[in-house]
């Protein structure tokens, strides 16, 4: 059944909304705290080892019900049936959507144009589990006979941002092999990832999805060709893996065939990190931390699934967001992880949302008339404090925050973590709170100023507050929390997808730019001149001199 193409503009809920956020734009949320002494118990969550706050919200409880009067309208409940069921969703390329199948619970069955691809995830993921197990255990071996130390994840996009946010978030639980990423097709990444590699104890495991992307081939033939300065080409078979769709392409690579893992084209590259696209991943914490970070996410998904709307983490999420991007005209979102394990977690966000949501055209092929997709940005806290939160406490902009911080430290240095999550919870509530010219006042005169001096600055010194955040407080940065993290933003982004009548699936903005810099090439190859605009023309000649 394909996805509903209802225009969430033309529900009732969101005519309401639009009336209740005039209603209600102006009210401060210390206000609402102060007159709800319940309010903290009433907007939040306890789920497993996760507790969201979610009070912090310019919400009251007609907001909520009329946001999930609109995810109602919107058939929310029957796309999550058909998001898990393996339908069709993602209609523009003609395939289903199934990252939750990757985690899920292997022992059932799945079955999808006749194939059971549980079976086939199973078969994947013991090839995955024995191959790392072999290369960490020092049983698979270089050219000269020694173990292997380092292994290079060659990939971009999906095949990268997720490899290389979860071995630097479980950087704690890592074992001795030395992970390094080469993405960018500019060669001085590559260069300065080779510069520090041993080709006898490196491992390189190419990933790529359609293994045609311009990058990942490039850089992965020059990888090749510096291995091949101190090896024989019989010995890629030892050095090289390759994580693909494309088992053809992979051949003509010269790669083993023992050394090549499937995916499948019901996998995104953004959602894939879960399948072989992790390998890295396994091969750096081991398989049974990996198969721990496929849990957490199947938890999740069991909990967004079948959890009713009031106490759904990710719907919730969702909502919340909505409400400030089309009825506030919040353009962006912060992503502020207290944790520097977590430092790649907006930019891995970023692929997640601003490619699954940025679309301007609905599912019926018609352009909307409303904002879809959120700008996602992000820093760890505390280093983020000191960049860039002057804006959000002090500038023009509403910029709604979800602020994530774990219980334990992983080092168990109360010092350090009392310091970073005090921080954590100040922010919250300073930017909440805010600061009035009366305690303004009251402050520079304890400090002894008064009169014109006083009153000149405190203008500067005042803080308004009502920016909005969510706060979710983990038990403990693991495997398994992590995974369940990382699910719940995939299935918030479903959630948002869902209501803006957007497919969330598909990217066809990103073909444009490859393809005109395909052309640029092949012009350079044959030395010609092609037919550009005069600025690019101009650009160009500058380039070429
Ligand atoms: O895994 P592949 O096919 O090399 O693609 C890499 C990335 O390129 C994109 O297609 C577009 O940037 C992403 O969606 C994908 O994750």
């Amino acid at each position: 059944m394909p996805l509903p193409k209802i225009d969430p503009t033309g529900t009732k809920a969101w005519k309401q909304l639009r009336e209740h956020h005039e209603r209600t734009k102006n009210q401060h949320l210390k206000d609402l705290f102060l007159q709800d002494p319940d309010r903290a118990g009433r907007y939040s969550l306890n789920w497993e080892d996760f507790f969201l706050d979610y009070s912090k919200n310019r919400i009251d409880n007609r907001t909520l019900e009329l946001l999930f009067e609109l995810a109602g309208e919107c058939n929310l409940e029957a796309a999550i049936q058909a998001y898990f069921g393996g339908e069709t969703i993602n209609q523009t390329e003609g395939r289903a959507v199934l990252h939750t199948a990757l985690r899920a619970d292997t022992s059932g069955s799945l079955s999808l144009e006749g194939v059971d691809i549980l079976e086939e995830v199973a078969g994947v993921k013991k090839q995955i589990s024995a191959f790392a197990n072999s290369i960490i255990s020092g049983e698979k071996r270089g050219f000269t006979g020694k173990a292997f130390t380092d292994v290079v994840n060659i990939g971009i996009g999906g095949s990268d941002l997720g490899p290389v946010m979860v071995t630097e978030a479980l950087a704690y639980y890592s074992n001795h092999l030395n992970l390094h990423f080469v993405s960018n097709v500019d060669g001085d990444h590559v260069q300065e990832v080779l510069k520090k590699l041993d080709p006898e104890t490196t491992f390189f495991v190419v990933v790529s999805k359609s293994f045609t992307t311009q990058e990942t081939l490039a850089n992965a033939l020059t990888i090749k060709e510096w291995f091949l300065t101190h090896a024989a080409q019989k010995d890629i078979a030892s050095h090289f893996a390759a994580v693909s769709t494309n088992l053809k392409q992979i051949e003509s690579f010269g790669i083993s065939p023992d050394h090549v893992f499937p995916m499948w084209d019901w996998v995104g590259g953004r959602f894939s990190l879960w399948s072989a696209v992790g390998l890295s991943i396994a091969l750096a914490i081991g398989p049974e931390r990996f198969e721990d970070l496929l849990t957490g996410a199947r938890e999740m998904d069991a909990h967004f699934r079948d959890t009713p709307m009031q106490q759904n983490i990710p719907v919730i999420l969702a909502l919340l967001s909505i409400w400030y991007n089309n009825f506030y005209g919040a353009e962006t979102e912060a992503v502020i992880p207290y944790t520097q394990y977590l430092h790649r977690l907006p930019a891995y966000l970023q692929q997640g949302i601003m490619e699954s949501n940025g679309k301007y055209v609905n599912r019926a092929g018609k352009p909307v008339d409303y904002q879809t997709g959120t700008i996602i940005w992000g820093e760890p806290g505390t280093n983020s404090q000191h960049a860039f939160f002057q804006l959000i406490h002090q500038g023009t902009k509403l910029i709604p925050a979800d602020f994530i911080g774990f219980k334990q430290s992983l080092h168990g240095s109360t010092d350090h973590h009392e310091k970073l999550m005090a921080n954590f919870f100040a922010q919250t509530e300073a930017l909440m709170q805010g600061k009035d010219q009366h305690q303004v006042r009251a402050e520079l005169q304890a400090k002894g100023l008064q009169g014109e001096a006083l009153e000149q600055l405190v203008p500067f010194k005042v803080f308004e507050g009502n920016k909005p955040t969510n706060t979710l407080l983990i038990d403990k940065l693991t495997p398994k929390t992590l995974g369940a993290l990382v699910a719940l933003y995939e299935h918030k982004i479903f959630v948002q997808g869902i209501i803006w009548n957007i497919f969330s699936y598909d990217q066809w903005g990103v073909e444009l730019g490859k393809e005109l810099a395909g052309s640029i090439l092949r012009e350079w190859a044959d030395s010609q001149v092609g037919n550009h605009d005069s600025s690019t023309m101009r650009l160009l000649q500058i380039f070429k001199g």
